[in-house]
């Protein structure tokens, strides 16, 4: 697979770059960002993973976050790939609103037409962006996953259902418990059809209840989100988690709202977290 470089900017010792590729899961050219640390030049190096939330690119995070420093000095990489297949030849919601089809792709394979051709985000993040990441820059095979929003509820559920694939999993702002908030509701039901068993695999709080192997997880909430009434339910993951003694530690944060600076507040702390068991 071949990949084409687009910007490339030293910070704290290490890189940040953007690349294009052909996508076969997607069936279109993406973009994804990487941070090299300084260590990367010796050595292989772990890798975190940031899925981000609805209308985010790959820079979002790489702007907002301020993640560079912190991961230099530990010896991280970070891929921030982007939130949903793009181009002319992809399908947008018909009125373009900005929670479902482009820059929302919820980390779902939609099995529903016309979205099942291109939207298929949970085998890019998963399989085909790994093996690209793996075959071309020095990382090593341990991993972890993070993320924000719908980008929060796609590392939850991808962690859940590959155990064997992360070490570690972070959340800000997760929707925790989609099938039963609006966001949710409209992305399931326009990418997977009314099957809510299907709806269910896609749904940590569902797929918590069901794990049997526990990838260790970090979740930090705001107390002043203006979307965690309605949208985001932390408290149906709290739940979950703990009817099955799950090793989840979930953190409301006092007066932060849904923003990057909340990310950008406590993202020294899911970093170390990750190094605890990446490192
Ligand atoms: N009405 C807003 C909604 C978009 C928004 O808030 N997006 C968040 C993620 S929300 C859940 O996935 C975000 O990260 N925005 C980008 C940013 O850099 O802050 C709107 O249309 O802006």
């Amino acid at each position: 697979m071949s990949l084409e470089n687009i910007s490339s900017n030293k910070l704290f010792g290490g890189w940040h770059k953007q690349y294009t590729h052909e996508s076969k899961s997607l069936g279109c050219a993406m973009r994804f960002a990487i941070y090299l640390p300084p260590q990367s030049l010796e050595q292989p190096v772990p890798v975190l993973y940031w899925l981000s939330g609805l209308t985010c690119t790959d820079e979002n995070f790489m702007q907002k976050a301020g993640a560079q420093r912190i991961a230099s000095e530990l010896g991280i990489a970070i891929i921030a790939p982007d939130t949903s297949p793009r181009g002319d030849n992809i399908p947008d919601d018909p009125e373009a609103a900005y929670d479902f089809g482009l820059g929302a792709g919820f980390y779902v394979n939609a099995t529903q037409s016309p979205w099942s051709q291109h939207y298929r985000m949970y085998d890019y993040v998963v399989s085909e962006l790994p093996d690209l990441i793996e075959e071309h820059f020095p990382v090593s095979k341990k991993r972890s996953i993070s993320g924000h929003s719908m980008g929060g509820h796609g590392a939850l559920t991808i962690a859940l259902r590959n155990p064997d694939r992360y070490l570690s999993v972070s959340a800000f702002s997760p929707i925790s418990n989609p099938m039963n908030t609006p966001w949710g509701q409209k992305a399931f039901m326009g990418y997977l059809g009314n099957d809510r068993e299907l709806w269910k695999t896609y749904d940590a709080s569902e797929l918590i209840k069901t794990s049997t192997v526990y990838v260790p997880a970090l979740v930090d909430q705001g107390s002043e989100d203006s979307f965690l009434p309605e949208q985001l339910q932390p408290e149906a993951l709290r739940l979950s988690a703990s009817g099955v003694g799950y090793p989840l530690t979930l953190r409301m944060q006092e007066g932060y709202d849904h923003s990057y600076y909340f990310i950008a507040t406590f993202i020294e702390d899911h970093l170390k977290f990750h190094a605890e068991y990446i490192l």
